[in-house]
């Protein structure tokens, strides 16, 4: 269905440095809003504005060098090493044709320290786990250096330490994050704000302790939930039906 809506009346307003979560059930239209946002995907109405400027007008590589993404489809079918797949992230800000310069090595080296990838550096790309692949993937987006950061459910693959050390680094760098979660305790706990989408539509904006209530996980997800508060934050117990 070529002409089907699948995100429709949309206003985000998202603050510099802020961290904000979008939320909602499958095919309430995240990853949908995240490739708007990118300029990946036309808005055919409406705009997307980075720093006043229509995204749509400006050059993939104008757009490269300020804005990053990690998509659920971020695939290659060459044969990279992880080094290789790093190194992509600073396509953007090499002349064409240029070779790598000792600062592109550089970076390269933090962001895979900081998705702690270094010690697979050398390793094929296609020979990773589902969670060193994610990790590679965000090294590359941080590689990039960008002001704006779009991750698409960026813990789905990754175990309880790597997710919290993930959230940890995008709430402490200065860049902007929009991100795709499904976890309600991690976007409480690391969101400054939180946008619950559904049927395409924003249906609650806020920050999360005011947003994340029982009667809206309810409303949203149809589950029953305990919505908490205590010294640590808000947290979301889901009950048994
Ligand atoms: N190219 C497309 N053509 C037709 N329908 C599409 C297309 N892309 C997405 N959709 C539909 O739009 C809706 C929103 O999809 P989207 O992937 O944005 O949801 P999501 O909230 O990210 O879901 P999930 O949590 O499952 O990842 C879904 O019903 C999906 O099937």
């Amino acid at each position: 269905m070529r002409d089907q809506v699948i995100v429709d009346g949309v206003s985000l307003a998202v603050a510099p440095g802020a961290t904000v979560g979008l939320l909602g059930p499958n095919g309430s239209g995240k990853s949908s809003l995240l490739r708007l946002l990118a300029g990946l995907r036309p808005t055919t109405t409406g705009c997307v504005l980075l720093d006043g400027a229509d995204i749509s007008t400006l050059t993939r590589r104008v757009v490269a060098r300020r804005l990053a993404v990690v998509d659920q489809e971020s695939v290659t079918d060459a044969d990279p090493t992880v080094r290789d797949v790093i190194a992509l992230g600073r396509l953007p800000h090499r002349a064409p044709w240029s070779p790598e310069s000792a600062r592109d090595r550089t970076v390269v080296q933090e962001a895979s320290v900081a998705m702690r990838t270094d010690h697979l550096l050398e390793r094929r790309y296609a020979s990773l786990s589902g969670g060193e692949r994610q990790r590679v993937q965000i090294a590359r987006a941080l590689a990039q250096e960008p002001s704006e950061l779009l991750l698409d459910e960026p813990t789905n693959h990754l175990d309880v330490r790597h997710q919290l050390e993930l959230l940890e680094l995008v709430v402490a760098a200065p860049t902007t994050t929009v991100m795709a979660l499904h976890d309600l305790n991690l976007a409480t706990s690391y969101c400054d704000e939180v946008v619950v989408l559904s049927g395409g539509r924003v249906v609650e904006a806020g920050p999360p302790q005011e947003v994340i209530t029982e009667e809206v996980v309810h409303r949203v997800y149809g589950v029953r939930a305990r919505v908490e508060q205590d010294e640590q934050g808000v947290h979301v117990r889901f009950l048994r039906s």
